[in-house]
């Protein structure tokens, strides 16, 4: 499989992507039910008492990063559950001297070395800054260095951006002698990135670049800033006070905007504004007082002797990435959230003639693409009075009888059926910008079927199925619990669960059929696939359908 991708970002930093797909090598509180379902529940096992609530121990575990899944997507989502958490939780403030001291003990007793801690603290930022700041919208970035180890995390940001795609600047007046730094100039020379001395610095760096990085001073700073640094930082300072954000380049700052107090943060009030903040280790006590919409925590390698010596509480990094997320989460303007969608063109001469080997193509390759749930699908039912309602089913089974999945008969969708036996499926297979609608009419499959099915699914489900009266009202979730530690210690034993009877499978047959394939504005593929009678007999004949 080849993937390619080819992200584009709008002003909120969080949207409009292209999506590439992956080409394969072949082609009030009381809420009552809107439709109460009529009740085949045996009753006994419903009436339980109350059990107190369980405690929210199991949100930390889902963000836990052992836990957490490796495609992009996972981590996308996991991003958002660490987000949550890092909210809530109280994240630690470093005083300077806390600051200093965790980076003597990691670089004495705990063995690291400063270039493994500047290498990682590098890559953080760069990946933090490649989250917010899309590649599409944002290439040419200034990294501006100053004499100390901040100034080297900018020096390997820079390197990891240009591998990113990124066109770094780097403006680095007071170079410092020690191998570790000219190592890492020589390394930025080898990939011809252009060094810009501090003379040929626009006055008003909005119109050459699209990022400006602060890598001046980290937590050693102190005093008010020498020159050059002076005239830098207020060349930040002009630029953080063009007031569209979308006129000038984002500031991020490396571990503390540069100029600021390490502790009191920007104390005159004149001092620079940074978008982004990325904070190393762990946020200074400076950053309490930012107030930009992008602050990230980098710095992945805090071993457990200084998160106990120091009582740190920092929130866990999702997946495998550098950088989390930490303080508020910025509010996204949701109209400019949009895709672009790159396809190979589906065409009706390349489609298979059944609709039916067409599905199982796109869902073999949609397995294939790692994508989780493939068989998640939106279930569309409409009531006798033409209301419809939605919700997501997994498919348990398809071939040319159709559609199966499983589900409890006293359920609202079930007494749907019961009434209007035509529904819709719709799977939307976002990673590679597929959409397939399926529609027809439905069916109750055989109860040896659902008997089979039912029997093959882990014990704790079976379970469930027969605790859950599903889309009835109960009072509160220790219902559920309650009565499935009951089933549970009944059944201790490993005996036979038998299926209840208002658990089982539905069919659906398809009389109809589309194939979406996202391109280029809007300019989608769509061929649909409908039943003709010809000769006596029924065939599907394809259409195609304007985007
Ligand atoms: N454990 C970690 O989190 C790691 C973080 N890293 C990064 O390192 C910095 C701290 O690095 P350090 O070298 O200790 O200090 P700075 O980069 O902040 O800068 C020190 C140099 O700046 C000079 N300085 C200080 N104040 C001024 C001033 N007012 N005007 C001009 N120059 C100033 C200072 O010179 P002095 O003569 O004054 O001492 C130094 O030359 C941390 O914040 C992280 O970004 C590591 O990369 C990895 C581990
Ligand atoms: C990804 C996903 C898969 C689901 N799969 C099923 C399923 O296979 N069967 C089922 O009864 N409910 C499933 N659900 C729960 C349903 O969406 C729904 O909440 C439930 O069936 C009750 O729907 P109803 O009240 O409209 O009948 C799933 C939910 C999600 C998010
Ligand atoms: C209520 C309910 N029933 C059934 C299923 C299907 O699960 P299984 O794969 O165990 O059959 C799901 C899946 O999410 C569900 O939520
Ligand atoms: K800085």
């Amino acid at each position: 499989m080849l993937t390619a991708a080819c992200k584009f970002r709008n002003k909120s930093g969080l949207a409009s992507t292209t999506r590439v797909m992956p080409f394969f090598l072949s082609t009030s509180a009381t809420v009552t039910p809107l439709c109460p379902p009529p009740s085949p529940y045996p009753s006994p096992h419903f009436r339980l008492p109350y059990l107190p609530r369980r405690g929210l121990a199991f949100l930390a575990a889902a963000a836990s990063p052992r836990t957490l899944p490796p495609t992009p997507r996972q981590a996308m989502a996991s991003l958002a559950t660490s987000t949550a958490a890092a909210a809530a939780a109280e994240v630690t403030h470093l005083s300077q001297r806390d600051a200093a001291d965790i980076d003597e003990q990691l670089m004495g007793p705990l063995g690291f070395s400063v270039d493994q801690l500047m290498e990682l603290a590098g890559l953080s930022v760069a990946t933090a800054v490649a989250e917010v700041y899309k590649l599409s919208e944002h290439t040419r970035v200034l990294i501006i260095c100053g004499p100390g180890n901040n100034g080297g995390d900018g020096l390997v940001a820079a390197r990891h951006l240009y591998h990113f795609g990124y066109k770094p600047f780097v403006c680095y007046p007071k170079r410092t002698a020690k191998p570790l730094y000219s190592g890492l100039v020589t390394q930025l020379e080898s990939l011809a990135i252009p060094f810009v001395p501090v003379e040929d610095l626009p006055q008003d760096l909005s119109g050459q670049y699209d990022i400006v990085i602060d890598a001046m001073f980290g937590f050693s700073f102190h005093g008010a800033p020498r020159p050059p640094f002076d005239d830098l930082i207020q060349m930040l300072v002009s630029l953080s006070v063009i007031g569209d954000s979308a006129k000038r380049p984002p500031i991020v700052s490396v571990d503390i905007p540069s100029g600021w107090h390490v502790e009191e943060g920007d104390v005159s009030g004149g001092g620079i504004k940074p978008d982004m903040l990325v904070s190393l280790t762990a946020p200074k006590l400076c950053a309490k007082k930012f107030t930009g919409p992008h602050h990230f925590l980098g710095g992945r390698f805090v071993p457990p002797p200084i998160s106990s010596k120091y009582g740190l509480e920092l929130p866990p990094y999702p997946g495998t990435s550098m950088c989390v997320r930490i303080g508020k989460v910025p509010s996204v303007d949701i109209s400019s959230l949009r895709e672009n969608y790159i396809s190979p063109e589906l065409l009706e001469t390349q489609v298979m003639p059944n609709p039916f080997d067409q599905f199982r193509t796109w869902f073999d390759e949609a397995v294939t693409a790692g994508l989780r749930e493939p068989n998640a699908m939106a279930l569309t039912t409409v009531n006798k009075a033409g209301k419809p309602s939605s919700r997501m089913v997994l498919l348990k089974g398809v071939d040319k009888q159709g559609f199966v999945w499983y589900t409890n008969y006293g359920s609202q969708k079930a007494h749907d059926l019961s009434e209007n036996s035509n529904a819709a499926l719709l799977f939307y297979w976002n990673e590679m910008n597929r959409q397939v609608r399926v529609e027809g009419s439905v069916q109750k499959v055989s109860e040896e079927e659902s008997e089979k099915y039912f029997h093959s699914r882990p014990r704790g489900s079976q379970l469930g199925a027969i605790v859950s009266k599903q889309s009835t009202v109960i009072s509160g979730r220790e219902v559920l619990q309650q009565a499935y530690k009951e089933l549970e210690q009944k059944y201790s034993d490993g005996s036979f669960i038998p299926k209840p009877d208002y658990w089982g499978g539905y069919r659906l047959t398809p009389n109809l059929f589309e194939f979406w394939q996202g391109q280029q504005s809007r300019l989608h593929d769509r061929l649909q696939y409908s039943q003709r009678e010809l000769g006596g007999s029924t065939e599907w004949h394809i259409q195609r359908l304007s985007p």
